[in-house]
């Protein structure tokens, strides 16, 4: 149900479109019939002229301006602006023009006039039977390049000019063919089917396909005119007996050369591939209306084979053709303005002054900066005032001001020559999520994975880049608000990218925290709840970070963003070194986990949920995998050093001590944190601290997103959980290569089979079919180069297998 706010602009824009094709009809009607005898009706002022223009006087005086300002290429000019027009109407998914179209236009009137003004004996007797004779270029022609007084013909010459017209006409023409409306040049407007901002690559296959459909119209418009045109010159030929007009053969040649364009190649079918690589898809609900149409749409998809038989790639599918991003109407628009007063503003100010008086420390009283809940006071010292002094007061200061908790002294404010004092303010504004969503600095953020923190101390809206974090450490005490936040960062993604464009690992040990999210077709595999599963995902995160490292190695690129954005040169591999078949593009993988100590305190877990995680956060980076780590319990046996050291980016939101601030933050704040939403950023590669209310977001907007997003599309989980915890309980889990010599036999011949089959060596490709650790297939391939099954490793570190001495038994020798 469209809101009568998108009606009111649906329908406004129409009407403008409408309005515009009326008028270009007219002006090519009117040059159509166009008739030179009109022109003395109008020059000689007669009042009482019988118009044989379709469009009387007024289209006599619109033809005659056509023909006086461009010449002959008032034909070709109005031909093409008024197929463009066609086009527009056609196209019902209204797009706003922008300057480059209507720069084209002029550009393609300079070229033609341009081109013809260069010959001014061109075809005589047509100017002269069109009353334009010796300005077959029309004024603007005759103005830029007449051979006599052109100034574009001094300073370029007759060749000069006939080549930059003919660019000029070859670019316009191509901006026209070729124009991605929605991609580079437009913004849609149409607000309630389409997200009010666009995200770079949520132009879906549906609007290309609209827009290849409405690009093979205005081909044919434009080849049919063409093809008229032509024969009307052959007939004005036979007539006048002149030359044919070189103009047009130039521009059909345009036109083929687009004609000849390549179609981009059929998708192979892969339903084949989906049963081989066993994706479990499950049932839409049967109210669902697209559910055919997905169905046949994901027939045509073209997998690749990331990970193991069980595994699939990420879907480079058509199925986007049906994929809408959530509209910001589904967010509940609440007041978020700051509720500060001047009175309360200079209260305070009052008070921080008469407590630094007391203490006679000599400084005065600066800006305030206000905040939803703290507003910044700044102190100015006077000259050699020690600034120390002024946080020693920290306490006298908190109970001056009545403030419980939530003072903090920044001494100095970085870039200022001022101490901050931040103080609560009476009365707290809420940060809705939509107002942030909407705002500039998260539309136009040039961040790749833009999050949605909150407003900073002087209510501007902060926006983080997780791309850059590239991991994320979140702590805080219960009810701090890591939940509100989490939901937050999710909502975040889900506004900006497509299942296609992003895979989602969501870690639940509370089980209550994500269940909402539970149906979105983002998600790799079910919520995880249960601790022993994670080992199994971490592995599964840590695989497809090899292999992905391997497809960019392929394709000699250096991250996700480089093999996404790549042109596909002729030469490019279809497969990395280990037979992998290369996407055309990855998606971007975060894995959030909501309560990591649960997991770190389970001793069967810890050792290998450590070593992936500290593996991912090392690595994982630049192959787009993402890991965003929450714990109410902020002690070092949580945050190991192991853990820290890879988390450069950490969000504290209240906790209870200061050894607890410590831990997070290697600095003191959280302690004083107000609870609810407040929290303390600290960027990546920054020690400045920033002050931040979380955004929030009620349940019900979650539903509504979540309700939108997942009746689009169906949930394709990967087979990436194991239970785990047989294999945990026997100890062969993660890196602990086995001990059992006969469990260790069976794992060797079974890596010896897949060898044989497959004929491939690498320890990736075995890590990969054999779901296991990458130290436990290197140990593997090493005892098979040891046994002389594998020969050693060449220079290329390609290795190969010595089937001679060990003969599959099943083979024929
Ligand atoms: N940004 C916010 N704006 C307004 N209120 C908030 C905000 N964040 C949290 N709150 C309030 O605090 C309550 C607790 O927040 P939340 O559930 O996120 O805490 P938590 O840190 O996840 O706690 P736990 O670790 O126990 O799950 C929320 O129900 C909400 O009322």
């Amino acid at each position: 149900m469209e809101s009568p706010n998108t009606l009111f602009h649906k329908t406004k824009e129409r009407g403008l479109h409408t309005l515009i094709f009326t008028l270009l009809l007219m002006v090519f009607i009117s040059v159509i019939s166009y008739t030179p005898s009109d022109i003395s009706a109008i020059t000689g002022g007669k009042l009482e002229h019988q118009y044989s223009n379709l469009f009387g006087a007024l289209g006599a005086r619109i033809s005659y301006f056509m023909f006086l300002s461009f010449g002959l290429g008032a034909y070709p000019i109005t031909i093409l602006i008024f197929s463009s027009a066609v086009r527009r109407l056609l196209n019902l998914n209204i797009h706003k023009t922008n300057w480059i179209y209507f720069l084209s236009i002029i550009f393609f009137a300079s070229g033609i006039s341009t081109c013809l003004g260069c010959y001014p004996d061109f075809m005589p007797s047509l100017c002269k039977s069109l009353n334009i004779s010796q300005i077959p270029g029309g004024a603007l022609g005759s103005l830029l390049a007449n051979p006599e007084h052109g100034w574009l013909y001094h300073i370029c010459n007759r060749l000069g000019c006939v080549i930059l017209s003919l660019a000029l006409i070859s670019y316009s023409l191509y901006v026209f063919m070729s124009f991605d409306w929605p991609k580079q040049h437009t913004e849609k407007v149409d607000a309630d089917d389409e997200p009010s901002f666009t995200p770079n690559n949520s132009n879906t296959i549906q609007d290309e396909e609209k827009e290849k459909n409405t690009f093979a119209q205005l081909k044919n418009t434009l080849a049919s005119w063409f093809q008229t045109k032509h024969d009307e010159s052959d007939a004005l030929q036979e007539v006048s007996s002149e030359a044919a007009p070189e103009y047009l053969p130039a521009v059909s040649e345009e036109i083929s050369t687009l004609e000849k364009a390549p179609e981009p190649s059929p998708r192979k079918s892969s339903k084949k591939n989906k049963e081989a690589l066993g994706e479990q898809e499950l049932p839409l609900a049967d109210t669902l209306p697209l559910e055919e149409n997905l169905d046949h749409i994901i027939e045509d998809e073209k997998p690749h084979e990331i990970f193991s038989g069980q595994l699939t790639e990420p879907q480079q599918s058509t199925q986007t053709t049906r994929y809408k991003l959530p509209s910001l109407d589904l967010l509940t628009n609440g007041d978020s303005e700051i509720k500060i007063s001047p009175e309360e503003v200079q209260r305070k100010k009052d008070i921080i002054q008469e407590t630094l008086e007391h203490f006679k420390i000599k400084a005065h009283m600066g800006e305030a900066f206000p905040g939803p809940r703290i507003t910044l006071y700044e102190i100015i010292p006077d000259k050699g005032v020690r600034i120390e002094k002024i946080s020693s007061i920290s306490n006298n200061l908190s109970m001056e001001l009545q403030a419980q908790m939530g003072i903090r002294i920044i001494t100095p404010i970085p870039g200022r020559r001022s101490v901050g004092v931040e103080v609560p303010n009476d009365e707290a504004s809420s940060v809705w999520l939509r107002a942030m969503v909407e705002t500039k600095d998260f539309k136009n953020s040039d961040a790749m994975i833009p999050i949605v923190l909150g407003k900073d101390i002087s209510g501007n809206t902060s926006v983080m880049d997780l791309a850059r974090a590239p991991h994320l450490l979140i702590a805080g005490a219960t009810g701090a608000g890591k939940s509100v936040f989490m939901n937050c960062l999710i909502m975040s993604l889900l506004y900006r990218f497509t299942p296609d464009e992003l895979e989602l690992i969501l870690v639940d040990p509370k089980k209550v925290e994500f269940a909402p999210y539970a149906n979105i077709p983002h998600l790799v595999c079910p919520i995880i709840t249960e601790a022993e599963q994670v080992p199994s995902a971490l592995r599964w995160a840590s695989f497809e970070m090899d292999v992905r490292y391997d497809l960019l190695a392929a394709v000699g690129v250096r991250n996700l963003s480089d093999f996404n954005n790549r042109k596909k040169k002729p030469t490019e591999p279809t497969e990395d070194k280990n037979g992998n078949s290369i996407p055309e593009k990855l998606p971007l993988t975060v894995i959030i986990v909501d309560e990591v100590a649960d997991l770190m305190s389970n001793k069967n877990t810890r050792a290998e949920i450590e070593n992936s995680i500290s593996r991912i956060a090392a690595k994982a980076r630049a192959v787009g995998i993402h890991l965003v780590l929450a714990t109410q319990s902020p002690r070092t046996n949580v945050i190991t050093g192991v853990i820290k050291a890879n988390f450069p980016t950490r969000i504290a939101f209240q906790v209870s001590s200061y050894t607890d601030s410590m831990t997070i933050l290697d600095g003191k704040g959280a302690e004083q944190l107000l609870g609810r939403g407040d929290m303390l950023f600290n960027p990546p590669a920054s020690s400045n601290l920033l002050r931040i209310q979380s955004a929030w977001t009620p349940d019900e907007d979650i539903e509504k997103v979540v309700e939108f997003i997942s009746k689009q599309q169906s949930q394709r989980f990967k087979d990436i959980v194991k239970t785990g915890s047989a294999e945990i309980a026997n100890g062969t889990d993660g890196e602990d290569y086995a001990s059992d010599d006969e469990q260790q036999d069976s794992i060797i011949s079974q890596a010896m089979d897949i060898i044989r089959r497959d004929k491939k060596t690498s320890i990736s490709y075995l890590q990969r079919k054999m779901r296991i650790g990458y130290n436990k297939a290197a140990n593997i391939i090493e005892e098979l180069e040891d046994i002389g099954f594998l020969s050693a490793a060449d220079h290329t570190g390609k290795r190969e297998i010595l089937d001679d001495i060990y003969k599959n038994p099943e083979e024929p020798s």
